[in-house]
């Protein structure tokens, strides 16, 4: 079964633009928890300029699902991950001014870096992802450093699926593969939609875990929050 886990990062946004609570966020997170997502996933970024870490602590004790928490693993991201305890920490090469996330790391040059910080995760029963771009060489690179899981990079996937589902798919599915066969669990997110979603899955069913933020909270404003996790959970062939 692949889980889903919803990024909420876009609801914080909102809630930032005015400076109020509107929409809560522990709130829409039980909410989105209530309508069937397995799990939760936060990206802080050092200006906080969605997700601020005091979210971070306020999620922690009233979740029931997997709390995953991405970014760079910097000393504060560090520092909270160790005080949170999340089910997942994904590991994210992002620097302080990234848009957004915009590739997996290179985890040949990053190797000892990331078996230090693996180490330590895993040292606070942390599960660890390792977002990577779809490259069997860079997943051979994670396997080394220990990681639970790969978190593959998904926007050259949703770039190319509308012309050409077949040769988007191509090198996740050997990048998958490889995975596969070194003993890594696999995680999947970034651009991932309504669209994209089913065939990514059907080409690689044995995906843990999506996480999907921004297309999701942009269908909620069509559809609801309800309606949009039930769709997405559809897409994953999960029983609903
Ligand atoms: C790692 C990843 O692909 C997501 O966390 C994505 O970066 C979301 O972050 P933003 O919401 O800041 O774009
Ligand atoms: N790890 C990917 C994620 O959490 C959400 O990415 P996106 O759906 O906002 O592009």
């Amino acid at each position: 079964m692949t889980k889903l886990s919803v990024n909420i990062n876009k609801l914080a946004t909102l809630r930032n633009a005015r400076g109020g609570n509107n929409p809560d966020l522990v709130k829409a997170a039980l909410d989105c928890e209530r309508f069937g997502t397995q799990g939760i996933t936060v990206h802080p970024r050092p200006d906080e300029r969605h997700i601020r870490y005091q979210d971070v602590l306020d999620l922690k004790p009233v979740l029931s699902t997997e709390f995953n928490i991405e970014g760079r693993p910097d000393e504060r991201f560090m520092r909270l991950v160790e005080e949170v305890r999340p089910a997942q920490a994904t590991l994210v090469p992002d620097g302080p001014d990234a848009i957004t996330s915009n590739a997996g790391w290179d985890t040949l040059t990053h190797q000892h870096y990331l078996q230090d910080i693996i180490r330590q995760l895993k040292r606070w029963d942390v599960r660890t992802s390792i977002f990577v771009d779809a490259d069997e060489r860079m997943v051979e690179g994670a396997a080394e450093t220990g990681t639970d899981r790969i978190e593959l990079y998904t926007e050259p996937y949703a770039q190319l699926y509308p012309s050409n589902p077949a040769q988007a798919v191509a090198p996740f599915v050997k990048a998958a593969e490889r995975a596969k066969a070194l003993g890594l669990g696999l995680n999947a997110g970034h651009d991932l939609d309504l669209h994209n979603l089913k065939f990514l899955q059907e080409q690689i069913p044995y995906l843990m875990e999506v996480s999907i933020g921004h297309a999701l909270i942009c269908d909620a404003l069509y559809f609801g929050l309800e309606n949009t996790i039930q769709l997405y959970l559809r897409q994953l062939n999960s029983s609903v």
